[in-house]
Parts: structure tokens; sequence; C-alpha cells
């Protein structure tokens, strides 16, 4: 689909904004079907964990479908999709980031990979710190093969502390494509500004 400019809203090219290097591209409204189907079907299970990270973080309750979310998003301004497509070539990376794009931030989002690694691509890890509170930060590294998601948190996830749970903060990126293209399907369910 990366080459359909019909269904997308804007293309990014991120060594523009030294965001890393490699072109994303935000699908428009209404998203194609197996976009629309994910969004829909992977928010409610995803919503109940992100209620439970809500509670023992004291912070606000999420619906329970995501039109219920994208209806909080509008009131907030935010009215266009953030699904997006991603490519890397060789010499390709994404800086470590946090998708916030308004005030209504879902908790949680998912990246599906699209390229066999080793066969399409080399490199190209999907990269996660953790800042915890001070003490240095913790990086976590997945190679997620073909077909496979990464469900990871936008900000930040409640980790166990002496009293409760304490929030940790998490950014997220992409190691250096070493050789070959790497697409991934970003789904992030809160709508933007
Ligand atoms: O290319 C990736 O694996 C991560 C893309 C990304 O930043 C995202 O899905 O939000
Ligand atoms: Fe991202």
């Amino acid at each position: 689909m990366f080459g359909r400019d019909d269904l997308f809203r804007s293309t990014v090219v991120m060594s523009r904004h030294a965001f890393g290097e490699g072109t994303y591209r935000y699908f428009r409204d209404p998203l194609v079907p197996i976009v629309q189907g994910l969004r829909e079907r992977l928010y409610p299970p995803l919503a109940r964990l992100a209620n439970r990270w809500a509670a023992r973080l004291g912070e606000r309750a999420w619906p329970e479908d995501l039109d219920g979310l994208l209806a909080e998003c509008a009131e907030a301004g935010q009215h266009r999709p953030t699904p997006l497509l991603l490519r890397y070539g060789p010499g390709g990376h994404n800086c470590l980031h946090q998708d916030v794009y308004g005030e209504v931030t879902f908790p949680i989002q998912v990246a599906v990979m699209l390229s066999t690694p080793d066969a399409d691509f080399t490199g190209g890890e999907s990269v996660f710190v953790e800042q915890r509170p001070r003490a240095q930060s913790r990086p976590i590294v997945a190679r997620p093969t073909l077909g496979q998601g990464v469900v990871f948190p936008v900000r930040h996830r409640p980790v166990p502390s002496a009293r409760g749970y304490k929030r940790v903060a998490m950014r997220h990126g992409v190691s250096t494509v070493t050789g070959g293209e790497r697409h991934v399907l970003g789904v992030i369910f809160h709508n933007a500004t």
C-alpha cells in the first residue's frame, strides 16, 4: 500500500525533522478496512489493560470501545487519524520518541512488522528505553518476525514500587537498518490535532 497516494493524508520524510531516516505515511479516513479492523479489534482488550494501569497510577479511565475514544479525541480537537506505514532503507533509523498527538493520549500502542528480518532487511531492531526515576535508563530490544505485533507503552507504564506503583517513562525507536527495506504498520489509537 505504501505507494498508493490515495490511501494517505500526509507523508513525513524523517530526516527533514531530525526524527531519523526513513519515510512514514499517515493513513487518511476512511482507513483501509484491514487497518480499521485492527484498530477497532485491538482497542477493547488494550483498553482493559489501560484501565488496570490507570487504577494503579490514579489516572483517568478509558472508554471500552474505539468509538468512545475517538469521540473524546474529537471533543479535544483531535480529528486526524494516526495509523501509519513506515519504510526504512539502508541507514534508516527512528530516533527515540513518544507518540503524543494532543491532550488525549491513549497509553498503549502496537507496531506490526511487515517485513521478514534477515531476509528483507538486516539491523533495524525495535528499541525501547525505560527512564526509571533517579536511576540509569534501561534498554529493551525486540526483533518481531513477519506479522508479529509489539504492544508497548506510549508514554509510561506502572512498575511496582515500595508503596504501590510508580510511573516509568518509556520512549521507542528503531536501530539502524544495515541493509534492505523494513516496513512497519504503526497502530496508535488516539487521533491527532
Ligand atoms: O518502525 C518501528 O518499528 C516503530 C515505528 C514507530 O515509531 C511507531 O509505530 O510508533
Ligand atoms: Fe512511534
